[in-house]
């Protein structure tokens, strides 16, 4: 029966954050503030589009614009793939799953359009059973459904699946969803984010992981 991992993406498999930071930086611009540090962006980055730019108005003292989302989304959408790549390791890792038959999907709260339009130009698309975005499904992570719904879109079975990501919302939703969880060191997030989740420092660690992880987790399913 074909095992499913669930990747979340900003952290996890790319790093977006030049990109993000490039477009918020332009948007807080055209309202006469500076740009943010990358470690500012960092902290803005996991809930969200939405949130990142309610974080980003809050940091400046802004008050809430309903006009900064559509533009920040149209902005970001066209230099999505400027400067964001996979992480070193990940398309190698990729092709190792793949090859030893696991299925693959998105679970992500950038939202859908923005992460196909990037997921396309880096060439990655192709290999994903199915993409949830944030903006998806009613709910986003850390909301188990909105990693159910993706696991179910992509085909898989819940107690054979792993969730991987670089966030607390990424290890609470799968929890939350009774899939195993793995945290990604290389991301966003901070260390304490992994809870009791098995920790990857770096990409090449994912295939025994996962494998390791699937075969301790208890089955919750027969499909
Ligand atoms: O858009 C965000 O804030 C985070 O996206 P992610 O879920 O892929 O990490
Ligand atoms: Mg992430």
């Amino acid at each position: 029966m074909t095992r499913t991992v669930i990747f979340d993406l900003d952290g996890t498999l790319v790093d977006s954050r030049p990109d993000i930071r490039a477009a918020l930086d332009r948007l807080m611009a055209a309202r006469g503030h500076p740009p943010f540090t990358l470690e500012e962006v960092t902290r803005f980055i996991g809930d969200g589009v939405p949130v990142l730019i309610q974080r980003a108005f809050a940091a400046r003292g802004l008050p809430a614009d309903p006009t900064a989302l559509p533009a920040f989304l149209a902005d970001y959408e066209k230099h999505a793939a400027v400067e964001t790549r996979p992480f070193a390791g990940i398309p190698e890792v990729l092709d190792q799953l793949q090859a030893a038959g696991w299925r693959m999907a998105v679970c992500t709260n950038k939202p859908e359009r923005a992460a196909r339009l990037l997921l396309e130009a880096l060439g990655l698309a192709h290999r994903f059973a199915a993409l949830g975005g944030g903006d998806s499904f009613p709910v986003r992570k850390p909301d188990p459904a909105h990693v159910l719904a993706t696991l179910t879109a992509a085909g898989g079975s819940e107690g054979r699946a792993v969730m991987v990501g670089d966030h607390h919302n990424d290890v609470a939703a799968g929890a939350a969803a009774g899939l195993p969880a793995i945290f990604c060191g290389w991301g966003y997030g901070l260390p304490e984010m992994a809870g009791d989740a098995p920790v990857a420092s770096r990409p090449a660690e994912l295939p025994p992981l996962l494998a390791s992880t699937l075969a301790g987790a208890p089955s919750t399913s027969s499909k």
